[in-house]
């Protein structure tokens, strides 16, 4: 079966499932309802942009008494950065071929587009904040590409770099070398922390996602002395909710609220996350990939808090974007025993989300602490809704836990 608007097919049943552009939900109840963001008109405000220079507020753990700083700067440079990027992506991913995904040694895939996305991100910011200094966390580094077997695999990064470099033309870097490109992804090699300033880059969040052609994300955040001020969630395959057109990029910035526009330069929207109160009418997120969240305690809490409808599971950040635009009104994330949650999974997301009026918690209700370097601390898992639903869920999520412990 399969359900059009205009000529491009949104949905298809697959094996007793409905997908929906990355989305897949058991059973084939209201969809309406449960897919607002495809189908009807979001629940956010029209507004205007924040204006350049705006004083925000700068928390600073190492004072107590609080500066005001701007980061305009380094929003405009982190969303021109995550658009560029996202032109790499969106080209991959259309004429994805097997002989471009490659095994990393932890055996998840990397792509050209994970490698070529982070060597673009590390080049334009350095390049667009010249006078600022430069320190970044990401997620890939140079050592398997600099392998002999990974020569054509760099030639073709470099090439889309080059290419994507090229096609905005406003950034005056000459064509790049391959070693220009391996050292630019070196750059991401720092261990952040608690002191400085340091962006914080998921060049692919959702690979598995962008490999089958469903939801993924450019992913950057920038810490200022272990917190987070500013997140951008560049989501190509997320629809703008008003028009169904793909391609959103989120963005938000310390206490100036959270916006979405089109990757191709809409004007931006205030977004909120959702107000329901009442667990029964609300919806939840999880991970599509059942290896990286328990998707049985979920369902679990779910049951226990009356939540309704069947989870949407959708891959990447664009859950956190997602919710701060109100699709949905929760989000579960509960990895396996023994996995380390690593900050640039979460970090632009969490800005997201929190600036548009959120809350993001360890599965133990404490708030998700980026300053401990390249790993977050967690109890647990990671939780996320409105402030309404918070406690409930939080006691529902402890109940869960307690109840899978005992009966293991
Ligand atoms: N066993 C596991 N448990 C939890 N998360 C995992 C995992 N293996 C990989 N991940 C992380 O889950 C991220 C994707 O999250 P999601 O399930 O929300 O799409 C991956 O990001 P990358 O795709 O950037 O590697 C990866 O960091
Ligand atoms: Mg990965
Ligand atoms: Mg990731
Ligand atoms: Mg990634």
């Amino acid at each position: 079966m399969s359900v059009s608007i205009g000529q491009t097919p949104l949905i298809r049943v697959v094996s007793h499932s409905l997908h929906i552009n990355a989305i897949t939900v058991t059973s084939p109840h209201s969809i309406s309802k449960r897919f607002p963001f495809i189908f009807s008109l979001h629940r956010s405000t029209t507004a205007t942009p924040p204006p350049n220079l705006r004083a925000v507020r700068r928390r600073s753990s190492s004072s107590s008494s609080a500066s005001t700083m701007s980061y305009d700067r380094q929003l405009a440079a982190a969303k021109k950065a995550a658009s560029l990027a996202s032109r790499l992506c969106q080209k991959v991913q259309k004429a994805l071929l097997q002989s471009d995904v490659q095994s990393k040694s932890d055996k998840s895939p990397v792509t050209v587009a994970d490698y070529g996305s982070q060597a673009l991100v590390s080049l334009v910011l350095g390049k667009e904040l010249p006078s600022f200094p430069f320190s970044l966390v990401a997620e890939e580094d140079s050592e398997d590409l600099r392998k002999e077997e990974s020569r054509e695999t760099l030639h073709r990064i470099t090439e889309l770099v080059n290419e994507t470099l090229a096609s905005d033309g406003t950034i005056d870097i000459s064509p790049l070398s391959e070693e220009d490109v391996l050292k630019a992804i070196d750059n991401g090699k720092s261990e952040g922390g608690p002191h400085g300033q340091h962006w914080v880059l998921d060049p692919i969040d959702g690979t598995k996602g962008f490999v089958r052609g469903d939801q993924y994300a450019i992913a950057l955040g920038l810490l200022d002395e272990g917190k987070v001020v500013l997140g951008v969630l560049a989501c190509p395959n997320l629809p703008m909710a008003s028009d169904e057109k793909k391609g959103c990029l989120f963005y938000a910035q310390i206490d100036a609220g959270t916006y979405v526009q089109s990757l191709d330069g809409s004007p931006p929207t205030k977004v909120h996350v959702s107000t329901i109160e009442n667990p029964e009418e609300a919806s939840f997120f999880e991970s599509y990939e059942a290896a990286h969240s328990l998707h049985e305690l979920s369902s679990s809490i779910a049951k226990k808090l009356g939540v309704k409808a069947p989870p949407v599971r959708i891959d990447s950040q664009a859950k956190y974007g997602a919710l701060s635009r109100g699709d949905g009104a929760i989000y579960l994330r509960f990895p396996h025993k023994g996995y380390r949650e690593k900050i640039w999974d979460h970090a632009a997301g969490y800005m997201v989300v929190a600036e548009a009026g959120g809350v993001v918690t360890d599965a133990g209700g404490n708030p998700l602490d980026f300053s401990k370097g390249r790993y977050l601390d967690l109890d647990t898992g990671i939780i996320v809704t409105n402030k309404k639903l918070m406690p409930a869920l939080l006691k529902a999520v402890q109940d869960s836990i307690h109840e899978r412990s005992s009966s293991l």
